[in-house]
């Protein structure tokens, strides 16, 4: 069975974010991850985490202006220094709370803007990025996501981001699968877990049903078997939790025994 980390920002939400943690750790998850935590001071979140016994293994750098629909500013051209004040506060708060993978996203593409035209800003950034967090001990996630959640984003596919990475050519930029969006995007998910856990590029996986992004064994993915196929390929990461329980948390964990 793989190691499963429960995501902060989606599950527990019956809870203030800084009690689910705790609330994790009674469910028996042996870590956890989350999206944007930092409306919470980093020592508040680092000492609710110590006191939990849990580690935080994924967070996500800021995003940009969120409210306005911002989801990330590597790709983005001409925004390359609000990208780097990003990136400087996410390895600012990573270090307080120990997190070693930081997930750091593209961005949506700009209206009548060439999405090939955002290539070469992006693997900059990211190239700029995986130097600032050289020698820090974090890596640098970037994750396709689909287009149906995140219109207009510009990382969509696994083959996509797996370019990119090879491109920038840093040891501590990696792929952050996330499960879900591969089958909406691209399907054929045991098949990528073959072809790309190998090669050692990719550093978190992430897991949801499809297509409601509820509990991993509810639609039309088998959860057990690509688990299993995860385990064969003897992937010692971790696998994100990243799913909107159906109802309360803690009652629908039974898909871990299943
Ligand atoms: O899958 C997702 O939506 C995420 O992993 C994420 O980080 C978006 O904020
Ligand atoms: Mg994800």
């Amino acid at each position: 069975m793989p190691r499963f980390a429960a995501n902060l920002t989606l599950l527990y939400t019956e809870l203030p974010f800084l009690d689910r943690a705790a609330a994790a750790a009674r469910d028996g998850f042996e870590a956890v991850e989350c999206q944007f935590p930092y409306e919470h001071p980093a020592a508040e979140f680092a000492a609710r985490l110590a006191d939990s016994g849990l580690p935080l293994v994924l967070m996500n750098a800021p995003p940009g202006d969120a409210a306005a629909g911002e989801r990330g500013l590597a790709a983005l051209p001409g925004r390359q220094a609000d990208f780097r004040h990003a990136i400087d506060t996410a390895l600012a708060y990573a270090s307080v709370v120990r997190c070693p993978r930081l997930h750091v996203m593209a961005g949506r593409l700009p209206a009548g803007t060439e999405r090939a035209a955002l290539q070469p800003t992006f693997v900059e950034n990211l190239a700029w990025a995986a130097r600032q967090a050289a020698g820090t001990g974090v890596d640098l996630l970037i994750e396709p996501i689909n287009l149906r959640d995140m219109p207009g984003y510009f990382l969509n596919r696994q083959d996509h981001a797996h370019e990119i990475v090879q491109l920038v050519n840093a040891p501590n930029l990696k792929v952050q699968m996330d499960l879900y969006h591969c089958q909406v995007v691209e399907g054929d998910v045991a098949m990528k877990l073959r072809q790309y856990l190998p090669t050692g590029r990719v550093g978190h996986l992430q897991v949801a049903g499809v297509p409601e992004r509820q509990e991993p064994d509810i639609g039309e993915l088998n959860a057990a078997y690509l688990f299993d196929v995860i385990d064969a390929l003897g992937y010692g990461g971790w696998v994100g939790c990243e799913y909107r329980p159906r109802g309360e948390t803690s009652a629908g964990l039974g898909w871990r025994q299943r």
